[in-house]
């Protein structure tokens, strides 16, 4: 094996490897270089796993797959695949999710280093938390892009995944998204809403009728909604006047998905509601109602052989032939699930896909906005950062570099590692940090005693919502237990059914309110966190809650506001105070599977220094913090709801600087990067 001829690898290092045992966490692109790396440098025994099977759009960049493996697990046929190059290697692939309870503390304590190579921030939190419990060494890896990031995480030496805030998720508001889109995306968000409220997991903040409490139309639709101010999607029926009260879905399948009855409703009967809300088109161009007997003719012209061709902008007819076939494509879908269940918008899935390329070009067309074709959809949809091979392989090279450095113990001479697409001054391409960054104090994972405020209307969160919206989605726990300090009430139990009869109960029905101290245990991930309630009076379209880890943060509502205000700046963001800028949320934000994005510049963003030569150490260790960044700017001037896709990265500049890397915030675009690798 060409890794253990001398010359190669040092001999002391080969006695490391040869003695040693490794997980790679995913089996996608990182995750099958480094097990090709790693079966080439001798190491003895990995374990693999990935919940995963190929997918066609993998194999331009994942190699240990062929054609001949779609549909197949990623983990089995990445451990074939590797064993073609070194036969004695024991693998062992699991094709399961790393945060399932099967893989518990004493199943990442067989390992001298796990590898991360993951591509969501949930598994990324889970598999931090276990290591840092088990105390084995993690290195954690991420590219987007031509940039890249590999860094190590060791319990008390260095920064957890969880130290600094992580990246928010771009948000649109959703009178924006309802009622005045002006950019591509605008439709795009709206359509893959109007996706999920017809056939997938309906969330209410997704909702894709026209807003009648946007702030704009106020005055004048105040007399006609119904008192709270919204007025859902099936109510409105302008032209004859008849108010349907049933949800979406139930209406759609009533008129059994006819495509003629629902295209009418979504592009006709919603859009001329809209145009009755005269304000919002005092200073824009007003939407046009479209008929789909308007455009039925031209249907019948059609060749159909444009569906395929996805890089074609296609016509309004043309869209409406797609958003035809797959109404029934989807329903038949629909169909063949449980009662209850419903689909999962993937950008892989081809009718999913196509409904939302049909729908957000539709609206398009009728708010004049640029449209896009089927691929450039796909792009935005789908939040992708073209994926480059080589950054992965480079990733991965790095990754076991790093290794190498851990088994050799060497740990101050794991510095985290940035790619970049070009050469600093220095001519560097692969720019190590200047020090390893160590843990931050306020770290709600890692500190000793970990503890966070949580600011909430105690007076309108049920307990059900603070479980699965605080607990498990904003803090990343898989199943949680919580007492009530003081009292030793069990609010919450892991064990099924114990605390059922709580879930409907609002936080003060179980006297959980302004200074009360809860006790959250998450027994699989052997966390433990303190939460101390700070009670607010939310109003319509505020933040549901807010998570503040360090205590600095904790001031009134107004002063904080003025803070951003006045330095443009969330003041929160210093990594060095740790997860300090608040964490906020709204109910049913949408969740952030993927940590890559559709990006944009965002030249704007003061926080982050261009130039590292004008930004001190914290500045750049602020700006360095990898594929999780900030959390937002608190909104002080909007009320308007807002709407979420997918997330934000960390993107290092191509600026002039000398010392280290420089990172800049990037959000999306609606123009996909050059050097796209066609992902379809
Ligand atoms: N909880 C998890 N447990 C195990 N594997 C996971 C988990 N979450 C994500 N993964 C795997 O991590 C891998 C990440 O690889 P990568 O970023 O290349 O994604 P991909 O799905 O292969 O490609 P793309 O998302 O670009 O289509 C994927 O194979 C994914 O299945
Ligand atoms: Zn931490």
């Amino acid at each position: 094996m060409a890794a253990f001829l001398d010359g190669v690898l040092p001999a002391t290092l080969q006695e490391k490897i040869k003695s040693s045992k490794l997980l790679v966490v995913g089996a996608g692109g990182i995750g099958c270089e480094i097990l090709k790396n790693l079966v080439l440098s001798g190491f003895p025994e990995i374990e693999i796993i990935d919940l995963d099977t190929i997918d066609l759009s993998n194999l331009n960049r994942q190699f240990l797959f062929h054609r001949e493996h779609v549909g197949k697990s990623k983990s089995q046929v990445a451990r074939e695949s590797a064993l073609q190059f070194n036969p004695d290697v024991k693998i062992k692939a699991y094709h399961d999710s790393i945060m399932a309870t099967d893989y518990g503390v004493n199943f990442f304590k067989k390992f001298d280093v796990v590898l991360n190579a993951l591509d969501n921030r949930a598994a990324r939190n889970h598999v931090n938390r276990m290591c840092l419990n088990a105390e084995v060494p993690l290195i954690e890896s991420g590219t987007a892009g031509y940039n890249g990031q590999v860094e190590l995480i060791k319990k008390g030496l260095t920064q957890c995944y969880e130290c600094t805030p992580k990246a928010t998720q771009k948000s649109f508001p959703g009178c924006t998204i309802r009622n005045t889109p002006s950019e591509p995306i605008h439709c795009i968000v709206w359509a893959k809403h109007l996706f999920n409220q017809l056939f997938g997991e309906t969330v209410d903040d997704e909702d894709i009728s026209p807003d009648v409490a946007d702030p704009e139309a106020k005055s004048e639709v105040e007399e006609s909604s119904n008192g709270d101010g919204e007025k859902k999607i099936d109510e409105t029926v302008p032209d004859d006047g008849n108010v349907v009260r049933v949800n979406t879905r139930q209406w759609a399948k009533d008129n059994n998905y006819d495509a003629a009855t629902l295209f009418n409703k979504f592009f006709y009967d919603d859009i001329k509601y809209l145009l009755s809300m005269s304000n919002l088109w005092k200073t824009r161009k007003p939407p046009t109602p479209i008929k789909w007997d308007s455009i039925l003719l031209k249907q019948d012209e059609l060749d159909t052989s444009f569906v395929r061709q996805y890089h074609k902008i296609w016509s309004l007819a043309e869209c409406a032939v797609v958003f035809s076939d797959c109404l029934k494509n989807l329903k038949v879908n629909l169909e063949k699930l449980e009662e209850g269940d419903s689909l999962v918008w993937d950008k892989d899935d081809q009718p999913a896909m196509d409904f939302v390329a049909a729908c957000a070009n539709i609206r398009g067309y009728i708010f004049d906005i640029l449209r896009k074709s089927r691929f450039e959809v796909k792009s935005m949809a789908g939040n992708i950062i073209p994926a480059i091979a080589t950054t992965n392989a480079i990733t991965a090279g790095v990754v076991v570099l790093q290794t190498f450095k851990v088994l050799q113990n060497e740990l101050d001479k794991c510095k985290s590692v940035y790619m970049r697409l070009r050469p600093n001054p220095r001519q560097q391409l692969l720019v190590p940090e200047k020090f390893l960054t160590p843990p931050n104090p306020n770290c709600y994972v890692c500190a000793a005693d970990p503890a966070i405020h949580l600011r909430v209307d105690t007076k309108k969160m049920h307990i059900k919502e603070f479980r699965d919206e605080v607990l498990i989605k904003t803090l990343n726990m898989v199943n949680p237990d919580v007492i009530v300090d003081a009292k030793g009430v069990v609010v919450i139990s892991s064990e099924e059914g114990e605390t059922e009869c709580n879930e409907g109960k609002l936080l003060s029905d179980m006297d959980i309110v302004d200074g009360v101290l809860l006790k959250c245990d998450d027994f699989f991930q052997n966390y433990e966190l303190s939460i101390i309630i700070v009670h607010m009076d939310a109003e319509r379209d505020d933040t549901m809650f807010e998570v503040i880890a360090d205590p600095n943060q904790l001031k009134p509502k107004e002063e904080n506001a003025e803070n951003v205000k006045s330095t443009g700046k969330d003041n929160g963001n210093d990594a060095s105070d740790g997860p300090s800028t608040s964490k906020k949320a709204r109910i049913n934000d949408v969740d952030d599977d993927d940590d890559l994005c559709v990006i944009e510049d965002d030249d704007d963003d003061p926080s982050i220094p261009r130039n590292a030569e004008n930004a001190t150490a914290e500045e750049v260790i602020k700006a360095t913090d990898k594929l999780r960044v900030q959390s937002p700017e608190k909104s002080v001037a909007t009320k308007r709801k807002t709407t979420t896709i997918d997330d934000d990265i960390t993107e290092i500049l191509d600026s002039d600087d000398e010392d280290g890397p420089t990172q800049s915030k990037r959000t999306r675009t609606s123009e996909p990067e050059t050097g796209i690798i066609n992902i379809d």
